[in-house]
Order: structure tokens, then sequence, then C-alpha cells
């Protein structure tokens, strides 16, 4: 099953548009396994657990296992996805962007090594930057667009001179992402909940895009407004959540308090329908 099948499926099946993000940091974990490298894998499986009847999609920062040398732990954690709700599609937050030569090596290790169903990639360097990925006929592949951090203006938003109707960076990367660079219907866009009106412009820019949307949570992105400038019939949208939801507790409540913050998101993007 491909992607875009996949994230249908589970979104109709979890009447949800809630994605968890995984994003462990050893310092906020519960106190009991608070500083312990070994303690990643643990933790992350007990937050799926706890989430996966409330989520579309669960997204893997990997930085965030890389970062200790948990790349193993990575794998087993997909592997543990795969095997207990094999019908939530994993979303690789990799934000991967380089030469064709070395892209390939990237999205081998996204797709083969780590068998994700999705991976993030910049946009920056081209068209010959992301085609390795779309090797892969099954996988999606969001591209960078329009961030949820504040710096993302400095280029994203800046104007195209030679370009019909000087549009933004980011409006030009949806029309390529919606247009010709979408060769086999595996592209999305990553767009920030922090900066609705700028979903808006994407989705009309992008009308049949999944568009993966961080911000909403931690960072103080409106998820109710987000729903309604991103979501359209045939335009999906996957709001992620990461930090609010992984350590609404340091207690050992954690898994119970995730569940509970999972399940009030995915209220609120319901009701914003
Ligand atoms: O524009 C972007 C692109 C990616 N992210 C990633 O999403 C999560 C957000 O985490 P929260 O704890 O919910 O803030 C994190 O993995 C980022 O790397 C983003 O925030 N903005």
């Amino acid at each position: 099953m491909n992607f875009a099948d996949m994230l249908r499926g589970a979104t109709a099946r979890n009447h949800s548009l809630l994605c968890v993000g995984l994003d462990p940091e050893l310092g906020r974990f519960p106190v009991a396994m608070r500083g312990n490298t070994r303690k990643i894998y643990g933790f992350c499986a007990r937050i799926v657990d706890a989430t996966a009847d409330f989520v579309c999609a669960f997204k893997l920062q990997v930085a965030c296992f890389s970062a200790y040398g948990a790349e193993r732990q990575l794998e087993r954690l997909i592997e543990y996805i795969r095997r207990t709700v094999p019908h939530i599609p994993v979303i690789l937050d990799a934000k991967r962007g380089d030469i064709g030569s070395t892209a390939v090596q990237y999205a081998r290790e996204a797709f083969e090594r780590y068998d994700a169903d999705a991976v993030t990639l910049s946009p920056f360097m081209g068209f010959d930057s992301i085609a390795p990925y779309l090797a892969y006929p099954d996988k999606g592949v969001f591209l960078l667009c329009r961030t949820s951090n504040p710096g993302g203006d400095d280029l994203q938003n800046q104007r195209l001179a030679d370009i019909d109707g000087q549009p933004r960076l980011y409006e030009h990367i949806a029309h390529l992402a919606q247009g010709p660079w979408n060769r086999n219907g595996q592209l999305g866009l990553v767009v920030g909940a922090t900066y609705p009106q700028e979903i808006a412009r994407v989705r009309n820019i992008a009308p049949t895009l999944p568009l993966l949307i961080p911000g909403v949570g931690a960072q103080g992105g409106d998820a109710a407004a987000a729903v309604r400038a991103g979501l359209r019939d045939g335009g999906a949208i996957i709001v992620n959540s990461s930090r609010a939801i992984l350590y609404a507790s340091e207690g050992t409540d954690f898994a119970i308090a995730a569940c509970k913050q999972a399940g009030r998101t995915r209220s609120v993007l319901d009701e914003a329908q």
C-alpha cells in the first residue's frame, strides 16, 4: 500500500488529523528514566501504545535519536510500530537535502534501513536532490515549504523577482511540488501551524498535496486555524504535536498524560473541520 492510501486509512479509522511526534529528549524524560540513553526505545514505545488510537501518523525526529547514538533504538521503534499498529504510517523527519549521488544513500537510509513510509526533505538543492527518493514509488516525500520557525522568513518569504508574478520562495516551492516536480504523485509540503495565513496561500497553490503541519502545542500554533486553512476535499493534512504530548507529565503517569493530551488535541482538530 502506498503512503497516501495508508494515511487516508489511518485518518478515517482513528477519526484523526493528529500526528504524534516522537522527539525523545533525555533531559525531559520522566524522573525514573531521565538522562538514560538506553530508555529511549522504551519511553517512545509507551507513547506509541498510549496514543496509537488517536493518531493518523507518527513522526520520528532522526536527530533526537542519532544525537544519542540511538539509531538502533530508532530501528527497533519503527519495527515496533509496524508490528503493533501496522496501519499507522511512519514519517521520518530527517530534513535531508544533498547532491543526487549522496541523496541515493539518504533515501536508502530512510526507506530501506528505517523502512519509513515518508520522509521530510529540504528542497534547497533542487529537483535532482529530490529525485532519488521518488525512485521508491510507494513512499511519501514532504518538502519544507513555509516552516514553523520565525527564521523561516529569512529565505522562504523572499520574492523571486525573475518569475512571473514575483511569488515568494515558499509559494514557488508549493507550485513546483504541485506541478512539475510531482512526477509520481508522491510529494507533500511542510507548512507551520504558526502561520495559518501562509497555510491558506499554500493550499490555494497546491490544492491536492498532503500538508504536514507542525507547530501546535509547544510552539503555540493555532490548531483550529491550521485545520481551517489547510484541510480541503482531496487535500489531506497531518497536524503534528511532539513535546506537548510526550512531556505532558514528568511522573510515572507520563503515558496516561500523553494519552489524554493526544485525545484533547484530536478533539480540537476534529471540531475545527
Ligand atoms: O517547520 C517545521 C518543520 C519541522 N518541525 C519539527 O516538528 C516537531 C515539532 O515539535 P513540537 O515539540 O511539537 O514543537 C519537531 O520535530 C520539529 O523538528 C517543526 O517544528 N517545524
